[in-house]
């Protein structure tokens, strides 16, 4: 298959740009040559000892040089100020892109920075796992995974180019307006992991009282949610300090049911219960009747969630 970019540059070297970077590799022929950088010294070093990158640079100006696609894989509240430095040293008529958990708060950080005749496209693989660093990375992380793509004002050209990258990456693609992009987030993914922090978080407290009972006993569900509340603090902390609004929205919504089915236990109300959880249990087999267990879900928007 032909080369879709000459250079590309992978700016922070983690669990996602490290996931790239195998998957580009797996390819064959996808981009020419990859840069990367990372901050710490300790983590470029890592990066050249186990061959990630084709180059692995020490400053980020020399990474994005002659780049035709960059992408920033940082947590989220570093998108603008690695943005803000890289600007002055990329090449006209690059693409720009990004693959942070939120989308408003990217854009409205990465916009006022870019440069006169630089696309930004920006995206988000729906894809991860609870590792992060250089060392966590794997060819196919992404395959069979949505990534969301944000088009915004970009050619057609350009957003089909990045869209084609994705896929030969092995996601299926998806374009979605930011808004939508944070409020759908949200739902299934943000406010999950913040439960999921909550309940391991009241777990350790109970674990004092009675003496790691709640850990030996942990069953499976228990188990998942302790694997989700391991995931990178810094990552979560500028998620939920990044998309505040519609966090707070279905966090509020969340807390509504809670307390009716608290309130239906406490007064032994069954078939309040009974009927809660048929609901629920019939939303999961539609989800896989339909094949679409991987599926972003659109909240009753077309095909392509657009507004
Ligand atoms: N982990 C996931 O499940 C997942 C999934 C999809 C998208 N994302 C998004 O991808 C991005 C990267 O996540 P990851 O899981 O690869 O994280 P990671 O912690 O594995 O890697 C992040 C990299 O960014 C660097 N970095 C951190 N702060 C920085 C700063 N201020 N300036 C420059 N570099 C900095 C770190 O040194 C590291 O190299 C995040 O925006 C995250 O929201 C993560
Ligand atoms: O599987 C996991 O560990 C994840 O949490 C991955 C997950 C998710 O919530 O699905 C986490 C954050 C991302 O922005 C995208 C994917």
């Amino acid at each position: 298959m032909e080369r879709i970019y000459d250079r590309v540059a992978l700016i922070g070297l983690g669990l996602i740009a490290s996931s790239m970077f195998w998957a580009m590799k797996r390819d064959g022929n996808l981009a020419g040559e990859v840069t990367g950088y990372a901050r710490t010294e300790a983590t470029r070093e890592t990066a050249r000892r186990i061959g990630l990158c084709d180059r692995v640079c020490d400053s980020m100006a020399e990474a994005v040089k002659d780049a035709d696609l960059v992408i920033l894989c940082v947590p989220v509240g570093a998108m603008g100020p690695v943005m803000e430095e890289i600007a002055p040293h990329l090449k006209p008529g690059c693409t720009v892109t990004d693959v942070g958990s939120v989308k408003g708060d990217v854009i409205r950080s990465v916009t006022p920075h870019l440069p006169e005749g630089v696309f930004f496209v920006p995206g988000h693989p729906l894809a991860g796992t609870e590792h992060s660093g250089p060392e966590s990375g794997f060819a196919e992380l992404f395959d069979n995974r949505w990534t969301l793509l944000i088009p915004g004002s970009a050619p057609d050209e350009v957003v089909g180019d990045l869209r084609s990258f994705w896929e030969r990456l092995g996601a299926n693609v998806d374009l979605m307006d930011a808004d939508h992009h944070d409020l759908v987030l949200a739902v299934t993914s943000h406010t999950p992991h913040l439960i999921a922090y909550t309940m391991v978080g009241v777990a350790d407290d109970l674990r004092r009282v009675t003496d790691s009972e709640v850990i030996k006993y942990s069953a499976a569900g228990f188990r998942d949610f302790t694997r989700i509340a391991a995931s990178d603090p810094t990552m979560w902390r500028d998620v939920f300090l990044t998309n505040k609004e519609a966090t707070l929205e279905i966090l509020g919504r969340f807390t509504e049911e809670l307390f009716a089915l608290q309130r239906a236990i406490r007064t032994g109300d069954g078939q309040h219960l009974f009927d809660y959880f048929t609901r629920t249990r019939a939303i999961r087999r539609g989800i896989i009747q339909a094949g679409q267990d991987t599926a972003a879900p659109n909240f009753g928007r077309g095909p392509s969630g657009q507004k």
